[in-house]
């Protein structure tokens, strides 16, 4: 479990971009995870980065949080979002395919940029408190999505808190995958353009 934290001389320090489709729900995943609450508005994003401490596997980490504006297929990978970022949480609602297929684009989009062939990645399929009536995305879809991309996979509410935490400790661990142990800021697989 990922558990709030104050500061320590071995801090790693690890920045996270959350991309994905216009109101899949990126906003309130970062709220509830960062603040614990939800809000049933809609305010569209233009961007905010969130910072939280938070303890995993007994490794402390500083975890800088990158709230993105909502893409399309046409907005252009912002080199923000590449440059320097550790992992990756790309988000679709499960009550959008639209916003499900995004996420293909979205991910080659990173990569082209990045000119890797892999990324630390965590897909989300958000919203399923409303899967009952509303689901347009099978859970199976999501996880073949994300084993073709090496990615982890999980469904979360922001709404009613399932599965929000483990959002972010999935990324740690895909972040340290791609990292040596013990290495205090690895380059591991960030993009770094010089
Ligand atoms: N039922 C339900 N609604 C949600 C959930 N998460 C977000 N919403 C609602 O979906 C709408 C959009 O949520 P946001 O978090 O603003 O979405 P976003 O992806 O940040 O939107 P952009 O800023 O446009 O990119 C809001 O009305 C939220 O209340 C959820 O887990 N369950």
């Amino acid at each position: 479990m990922l558990a709030a934290n104050s500061t320590s001389a071995s801090v790693k320090r690890r920045k996270i971009a959350v991309l994905g489709s216009r109101s899949v729900g990126k906003s309130s995943l970062v709220k509830q995870f960062i603040e614990n609450h939800f809000v049933d508005a809609y305010y569209p994003t233009i961007e905010s980065t969130f910072a939280k401490s938070v303890k995993y596997k007994g490794v402390e980490y500083d975890c800088h949080i990158i709230d993105t504006a909502g893409q399309d297929e046409y907005s252009p990978i912002n080199s923000q979002y590449a440059i320097g970022i550790h992992g990756y949480i790309l988000v679709y609602s499960i009550t959008s395919r639209n916003s499900f297929d995004m996420i293909q684009i979205v991910h080659d989009k990173i990569i082209d940029f990045c000119g890797v062939s892999d990324i630390p990645c965590v897909i989300v399929g958000s919203k399923c408190d409303l899967a009952p009536t509303g689901r347009q995305v099978d859970a199976s879809d999501g996880e073949k999505l994300a084993q073709a991309n090496k990615a982890a996979f999980v469904e979360t509410s922001a709404k009613d808190n399932i599965n929000v935490g483990k959002v972010f400790e999935l990324c740690l661990a895909e972040i340290e995958k791609g990292s040596a142990p013990n290495q205090a800021e690895p380059a591991g697989k960030s993009c770094i353009i010089m």
